[in-house]
């Protein structure tokens, strides 16, 4: 037996939901690029889950079940009320849906039914979350979502009590569509991972959230605009992006597992980046950004991946940095439960081996006799 670092190249599931190939990725075959150029977060989310595209009544339907289901129980309210001031924003957030799931009278019902009932509060409560927890830190009332609003204008508007703007929805709907799967990636995998037990969807959910919390994943967005607030102004970014490469640190939203040469994701979100920037009269995150794409390109023949100008579309709408990776969850969350769904119709334990790499027949020492 011989183990593969990090489990690259290792094909570990069959799974129809999205493929990457050649460096195109698919959901249910069809095209990111089409996804963000035409479609919906809500048509996206029907896909991954039913497979195909919705009909005009099967996404109306859709919509009023996610409109339904999105306001979240008060006892949850009153839980992230008591939450520290200065908590970490992922780690509240996988302890208010391992919380939510308390008071989820179906949280333990494994039909399929009920799993897409679960599916869909998923859904539409993590925003609802999101935008609680960052309004009740702030001393600040939540906000109710507005019945029949998409959940793209409904985050914005329950984040800021303000009607957002075009263009800010629209912002806001592609980074959702883009980050919403994205086969099988950490967070993905350890939510298979947990349910292939035939633990329930929402510990699959908590465990993906933890995953997607670290920096090599989904915190890297946070970590984006964390780098770029340390440059400060565009005249230092090369020095500072020089010196880091030179100390082997690495350059957050840069690089890929699968992607070698370059995310198909990423110019749409610089193409946002951009847009905000010329719309919100500050371009210089976006300018920043370009350069430093520009350098670690140059240098290192690194390509951006989602993350890296996701921080600058995120800042440009007025969002803080902390928010970043929660927002990135509540879009992963429709791709989690799809893999949830498509694990519990094909089941079998996940659970590969390791390569011992350990002392062998090792004494037992009694007590007196340890150093
Ligand atoms: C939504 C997502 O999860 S997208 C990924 C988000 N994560 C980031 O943006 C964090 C920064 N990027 C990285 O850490 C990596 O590129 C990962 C984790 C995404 C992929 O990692 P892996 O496939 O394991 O590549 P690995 O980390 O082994 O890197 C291979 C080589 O490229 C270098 N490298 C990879 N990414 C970077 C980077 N962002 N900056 C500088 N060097 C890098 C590594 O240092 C390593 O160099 P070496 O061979 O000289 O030691
Ligand atoms: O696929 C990966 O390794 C990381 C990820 O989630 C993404 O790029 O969206």
């Amino acid at each position: 037996m011989t183990a593969t670092k990090g489990l690259e190249g290792i094909v570990a599931t069959t799974s129809s939901i999205s493929s990457i190939i050649d460096g195109v990725l698919t959901y249910r075959g069809i095209n990111i690029d089409e996804l963000a150029e035409k479609a919906t977060f809500e048509e996206v989310v029907y896909l991954l889950w039913f497979g195909k595209l919705p009909n005009q009544s099967e996404l109306d339907d859709l919509k009023g079940k996610l409109s339904e289901a999105s306001s979240i129980p008060e006892e949850v309210i009153q839980y992230v009320q008591g939450l520290p001031k200065e908590v970490n924003s992922m780690a509240a957030l996988r302890s208010i849906v391992s919380t939510l799931s308390l008071y989820d009278e179906e949280a333990n019902e494994m039909s399929d039914e009920a799993n897409i009932r679960k599916a869909i509060r998923l859904q539409a409560q993590l925003p609802t979350i999101v935008a609680a927890f960052a309004r009740l830190r702030e001393g600040q009332e939540p906000i109710q979502p507005k019945q029949g609003a998409s959940i793209a204008y409904n985050f914005l508007y329950m984040l800021t009590g303000e009607e957002p703007t075009d263009i800010a929805v629209e912002a806001m709907d592609k980074a959702l569509i883009l980050h919403a799967d994205h086969e099988l990636n950490a967070s993905t995998f350890a939510s298979r991972v947990t349910v292939a037990t035939l633990s329930d969807m929402y510990s699959g959910v908590v465990s993906a959230i933890g995953a997607l919390k670290g920096p090599l994943h989904g915190g890297a967005n946070e970590q984006v605009m964390a780098m770029l607030e340390e440059i400060g102004t565009s005249d230092r970014a090369e020095s500072v992006i020089k010196e880091k490469l030179s100390n082997k640190e690495k350059i957050m939203g840069f690089g890929h597992r699968v992607y070698k040469n370059g995310d198909p994701r990423a110019k749409h979100l610089q193409k946002m980046s951009k847009q905000l920037g010329e719309v919100t009269g500050n371009s210089n995150w976006y300018e920043m950004s370009t350069q430093i794409e520009e350098i670690v390109t140059g240098s290192k023949g690194l390509k951006p991946n989602v993350d890296f100008y996701s921080a600058s579309v995120y800042t440009s709408l007025g969002i803080p940095r902390d928010l970043f990776t929660p927002i990135f969850a509540m879009s992963r969350v429709s791709g989690w439960t799809a893999h949830i769904l498509e694990q519990f119709e094909n089941n079998r334990l996940i659970r590969p081996r390791a390569e011992y790499t350990g002392p062998s027949s090792a004494p037992y020492v009694p007590m007196e006799d340890r150093a």
